[in-house]
Order: C-alpha cells, then sequence, then structure tokens
C-alpha cells in the first residue's frame, strides 16, 4: 500500500540534507607522502601519517566517529554536525580544496590543504575558515585516533603547552600538535573549538605531524603556506603539454596521478585508501595505499603523454632500486620505500564502509606471479626513453634484465592483471604483455639503444604471437578468450588492440572488441572486468559480485578509436567523463545500477583512463578522423 505522506511540521521544513558518506563526496588533498579524504560536510574521515600506508590517525571513513575524524563545519543546532557543503570546488590548477555553507547567518568557507614540503619530519594539514558574509557560528571536532582508532590505543588527553600550542594523540615516533587562534576545549580525548566567523575575517587551524615528541614543531604561518602551496600546483599544472578537448578534465586526473606519487621515493600508490567496498556489503576489501609496478607504469604513461618528465625520472629511479639487477625475485608490490612486507591483515574493530567487511591492511597479491607486469614495465620504460632520451642509458639495462628474466617464465600460467585469487591460468592478457616487453626490447637493441641477443629475442617474440593465436583464440566465436582453453572474455583484451601485436583492422581484433561489448557490457556502456558469479567463487576464486572497472571503459574507449568507430569511442567519452564527481575524481569502480562509485579512492587506473581515453580519442580525431596509430600507447 501507498502511504499518502502527512503534512510537513514546520520543524521538518527545513532545507533537506542530502547524504554524505558516499565516495563520491570525498574530496583528496596530499603533501605527496600522505593524503587525507574530506567529505562534503567538512569531516576528514581518513587520513595517515606520515605516510601513505602509515596507521591511520583518521578511520571514520571506515567505521564510526570514534575511529577518529575531525569536523570544521556552521555550528548545526545543539551539537549537530554540520550539514553538507553547498558547494565544493579546487581552486584552479591547484588540488586546494574550498568548501562553502550558506547558512541563514552568512556564508562560510572551508579552505583544506596539505602543504607539500622537503621535511619528511614535519608535515602538516592547514584548515582556513573565511567569514565570507554575516556572522557564522562554527565548530571544530578534532577527534584524532592513532592506529586505525583501534579500542586498546589510548589516544590521550589533549596538552596545553604554557605556549598556548597543543599536542595531542601520538603514534610510533610521531606526535600531532594543533595550532589555532580559535578557543579550544579538551573534551575528553577531543578538541572541540566553537567560534564565530564574521565577514573578512580567518580562523586557522594548522595539524602539524612532528617526528619525535618532546620538541614543538615550528610555529606555521598558514598564509604563507596557502600561497606556496597554490603556487606549487599552479606551476606544476602549467607544464602539461595537453591543450585539447576536455583540457579540466585531464588536468585534475593528472593533478590526481602526481598526488598520488610518495615524493621522496618516486612510488605511485594506486590509490589513497585501504577497503573501500568494490561491492557494498561484500568481502572485496583490498589496501591499495601501496606501490603496483603495473599501475604506476600506466601511470607514467598518463604523464608522459602530457610531457612531465620529472616524475618518470623519480619513478624510474624508484624501479631501479626495487628489482635493478634482481628481476627474478620482483613482487606484483611493494611499500613506497621498497619494502616487500605486508601481510594481509584484517582490522576487526572497524564496521567497514557501509557494513563492508573485512577492512584489510596489507595485501596478500604481493607475492602472486603476474607476467602482464612485465609488459607494462618494459613498455613505460620504453615510452619513457622515448620522451626522454637521457633516460635511455638507465633504462636499457633494466628492460634487458626483465626481458632475461620473462624469457624463463613466460610459459607458465599466473594470477594475470586482475590478481586472481583462484588457481593460476595461462591469462592470454599476460602473454600478450609479454610480447609487448619482448618486442620493446628488440626495438631497443634494433635502434642501438641497448645490448641483447637480437635474433633469439626476435624469435622468442614469434613465440609468443604464434602460441596466442592458436591457443588464445577462439575461431569460432572470432575472439580472443580470457585464458588458453576458456570461453571466458576478459576486458583486458582490450588493450591487444592499442599495443601493436596486430593491426586494428586484423578481424581477430574487431571481433574481440565487438565480443568484449557483447558479453560484458552493462547498460550505458560500462565495462566488468570478467564475469564473477554470484555467490559461487568465479574465476579469481571470490564469492560475491562487483562494480564495472572504471579503466576498462577507457580502454574500450581506445579499442573504439584505433578501429575507426569514432562517434561511439566519444559518445564513450562522454559516458565516462560524466561519473566523475563534482571535483573530478573517481575511485576504481562504477555501479551503473546505483549510480554510485566503488572501491578505492581516489585511484590512479582511473585517473590514467581518463588522460588514456581524452587522448585516445583527441589523438585519432586529429589524425583525421581515422584511427589510432596502432601503438599510440599502451596505457
Ligand atoms: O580482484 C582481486 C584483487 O583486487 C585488487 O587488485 C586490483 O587492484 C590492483 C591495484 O590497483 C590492480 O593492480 C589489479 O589489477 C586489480 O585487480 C587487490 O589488490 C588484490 O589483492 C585482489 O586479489
Amino acid at each position: 500500500m501507498i502511504g499518502i505522506p502527512s503534512p510537513r511540521t514546520p520543524a521538518e521544513d527545513v532545507r533537506p540534507v542530502p547524504r554524505v558518506g558516499r565516495i563520491e563526496d570525498l574530496a583528496y588533498v596530499s603533501d605527496l607522502r600522505s593524503g587525507a579524504l574530506v567529505d562534503r560536510d567538512g569531516s576528514i574521515s581518513w587520513m595517515c601519517w606520515p605516510r601513505f600506508d602509515s596507521l591511520a590517525y583518521f578511520a571514520a571513513l571506515l567505521g564510526a566517529e570514534k575511529h577518529g575524524l575531525w569536523r570544521i563545519g556552521p555550528a548545526g543546532p545543539s551539537g549537530q554536525p554540520s550539514a553538507p557543503a553547498d558547494r565544493r570546488r579546487y581552486t584552479d590548477g591547484t588540488l586546494i580544496l574550498e568548501s562553502s555553507w550558506i547558512t541563514p547567518h552568512g556564508t562560510a568557507q572551508l579552505v583544506d590543504f596539505m602543504p607539500v614540503t622537503d621535511d619528511d619530519d614535519a608535515l602538516r594539514l592547514v584548515r582556513i575558515v573565511r567569514g565570507v558574509s554575516g556572522r557564522v557560528p562554527m565548530r571544530s571536532t578534532l577527534r584524532a585516533r592513532p592506529g586505525y582508532g583501534r579500542p586498546s590505543q589510548d589516544p590521550g588527553r589533549p596538552q596545553v603547552h604554557a605556549s598556548g600550542r597543543l599536542s595531542l594523540a601520538d603514534q610510533g615516533d610521531g606526535h600531532l600538535w594543533l595550532d589555532t587562534q580559535a578557543p579550544c576545549r579538551v573534551d575528553g580525548p577531543d578538541i572541540v573549538s566553537e567560534f564565530t566567523v564574521a565577514e573578512g575575517e580567518e580562523v586557522t587551524f594548522v595539524l602539524s605531524w612532528q617526528r619525535g615528541h618532546d620538541e614543538p614543531p615550528p610555529t606555521p604561518a598558514p598564509a604563507g603556506l596557502l600561497k606556496a602551496t597554490g603556487d606549487f600546483w599552479v606551476a606544476w599544472a602549467g607544464r602539461s603539454t595537453y591543450s585539447g578537448p576536455h583540457g579540466d578534465a585531464v588536468e585534475r586526473s593528472l593533478i590526481t596521478l602526481k598526488a598520488l606519487q610518495h615524493q621522496p621515493t618516486g612510488a605511485f600508490v594506486a590509490a589513497a585508501t585501504t577497503s573501500l567496498p568494490e561491492e557494498i556489503g561484500g568481502s572485496r576489501q583490498w589496501d591499495y595505499r601501496y606501490c603496483w609496478p603495473r599501475d604506476s607504469a600506466l601511470t607514467v604513461e598518463a604523464l608522459l603523454a602530457c610531457g612531465y618528465k620529472e616524475e618518470v625520472r623519480a619513478w624510474v629511479g624508484w624501479l631501479k632500486s626495487v628489482i635493478g639487477g634482481r628481476p627474478e625475485t620482483m613482487q606484483a608490490i611493494y611499500r613506497v620505500d621498497g619494502g616487500r612486507e605486508m601481510p594481509e591483515t584484517e582490522l576487526d574493530w572497524l564496521p567497514g564502509f557501509e557494513g563492508s567487511v573485512p577492512v584489510r591492511t596489507g595485501n596478500g597479491a604481493a607475492g602472486q606471479l603476474q607476467l602482464d607486469v612485465y609488459g607494462e614495465i618494459v613498455g613505460a620504460l620504453y615510452t619513457a626513453q622515448e620522451h626522454d632520451p637521457e633516460l635511455a642509458p638507465v633504462v636499457a639495462p633494466l628492460v634487458i634484465d626483465l626481458v632475461v628474466c620473462l624469457e624463463q617464465l613466460w610459459e607458465q600460467p599466473d594470477e594475470g592483471i586482475w590478481e586472481v585469487r583462484g588457481p593460476r591460468r595461462h591469462f592470454v592478457h599476460s602473454k600478450v604483455m609479454g610480447w609487448v616487453a619482448v618486442d620493446r626490447a628488440v626495438r631497443l637493441i634494433e635502434s642501438g639503444r641497448a645490448q641483447g641477443p637480437l635474433e633469439q629475442w626476435r624469435e622468442l617474440r614469434d613465440a609468443i604471437h604464434r602460441q596466442v593465436c592458436e591457443r588464445g583464440y577462439d575461431e569460432e566465436r572470432n575472439t580472443f578468450t580470457q585464458s588458453y582453453g576458456s570461453t571466458e572474455l576478459d576486458a583486458s583484451l582490450l588493450q591487444i588492440v592499442t599495443c601493436g601485436f596486430l593491426p586494428p583492422e586484423d578481424k581477430r581484433i574487431v571481433g574481440t572488441v565487438e565480443a568484449v561489448q557483447r558479453e560484458l557490457s552493462t547498460q550505458g556502456g560500462f565495462l566488468l572486468r570478467y564475469r564473477t558469479d554470484g555467490q559461487k567463487p568465479g574465476v579469481d576464486g571470490l564469492a560475491g559480485d562487483e562494480g564495472t572497472f572504471v579503466i576498462c571503459l577507457a580502454w574500450l574507449i581506445a579499442a573504439l578509436a584505433a578501429i575507426g568507430r569514432m562517434d561511439e569511442a566519444e559518445i564513450h567519452l562522454g559516458v565516462l567523463l560524466g561519473i566523475r564527481s563534482d571535483l573530478g575524481l573517481l575511485a576504481e569502480e562504477w555501479d551503473p545500477y546505483s549510480g554510485r562509485q566503488l572501491g578505492n579512492s581516489p585511484q590512479a587506473f582511473s585517473h590514467v583512463g581518463i588522460v588514456h581515453g581524452v587522448l585516445a580519442v583527441t589523438t585519432a580525431r586529429s589524425a583525421g578522423n581515422g584511427r589510432l596509430p596502432a601503438r599510440a600507447a599502451t596505457v
């Protein structure tokens, strides 16, 4: 029976408060060492310090407020949290977030940023409250909870020092300090400030992480930090060489990719979070605060395509230090400092994002055999030295070492690009990426930029090609398949189209694009990575389903452009751009049925997808509505 809504009482007749707490509600700020996520209501619900993979001080995102959160916003009646901001944006070309509230008392703005610094031992998160008009009552509640808010971890009572500075929450070898001119009340382990901000006034809060426990950090100068941070990002964004359509989207994705790089080491993390669910209420929660050679190689290709070299040089240095000289010990995942240990652990005190448990830290996929990685790394190294010839002498020995190693491994089954937790298989994508690695090595040797067994590797390249075409292609359905002998399909097969394995007009290529679209696309053209099987563990060994995978849609766009279906590619590109948040951010997956982002966020893969999708379409268009050049990019 459909009920007739009763008339609203005056008390109910207030502005409806939109829901906060969706993944697309999260804004991202970073100091290139770690990052913080800011919700629409001015809450920082996720932040790990001093590094992306450190323990979190604020983990409410995966639990409740008691697990750590710092909210600043207009004071709601009788201690109620603030409503969601009415408008949010990043100031142009920066990672400085502005959230604005229009209230009956006036308009107030919160500016959030993390200054980029060279001092690893002194990090900061700055929050500036500005009065735009009227006099707006505001509240700040700082609830830092070390160790992901673990119940046994006593955050201690904040100490007010003689200087008026506040020290709070200790974790490992670091300590948090708060500087503010707002009045502060210590309430158990929380610090609460209630104040009014009038037009033209500013009230600043600076939270500093300082190594050691005794010495307070230098007194911050928020205005100078704001200017320096703005200048840094504007200058960085200004170095992009991309000037075509959808420039704002490309710029935001490039800034996000940069903000996922750990500046001191050059490593890129796959995302800033752990355990945002790939299915609400499901079990697919993983920790992405580490560096995957695969994800970072694709990130590097996107940065190179837009003219960035410094970040790529830093990444090559990182890669060399973690695998150089002993590629046979290469892992699928590293810590940003090259650390190899990341045991997968469940944080059983956290109830998870919308109840999605377990919350995991560490990642058990680190020790898997993922042969596609050779192709992605060698492909990125090859592109890097093409864009930056000074890199050739550094890149050449790495490429040779990797291919020597791959020569021994390529015929083995593996866990593949998707890091399946089911049995190893002969994934076609892995074999094709093996072909890419050998092909790029051969080209380097042919051009005289590397020394290696040219004839032997030409034969190896042909042998891989032959095997894939014989065992990974289903003649009857005219499509490559997920693995040898399987009838399943996989969206990673779309990478075959753009990597140069076959000419784009080859019937097997066109057939594969069509088959993937037919069998893996959902309403709206979004793509599943592969078919999951409900409660029965599927190819990935996991029960449950998941959303569609954002980067796969970008691969489809590039594939359509490559085979000359430009109109279709452009329509899909519009769809991809349309699922970004109001701030231009993307998580790993998209649920086309509920219209929600899913998975860790912001995720490098998805932002690589934006750059890749836009560039694929604009490159093909500028080549005369024609096809994408066969080896456009492996991103
Ligand atoms: O689907 C199961 C796997 O999911 C995660 O891997 C995914 O994220 C990685 C980082 O972005 C990416 O490199 C990989 O291609 C994705 O499948 C998770 O990290 C794995 O542990 C898990 O087995």
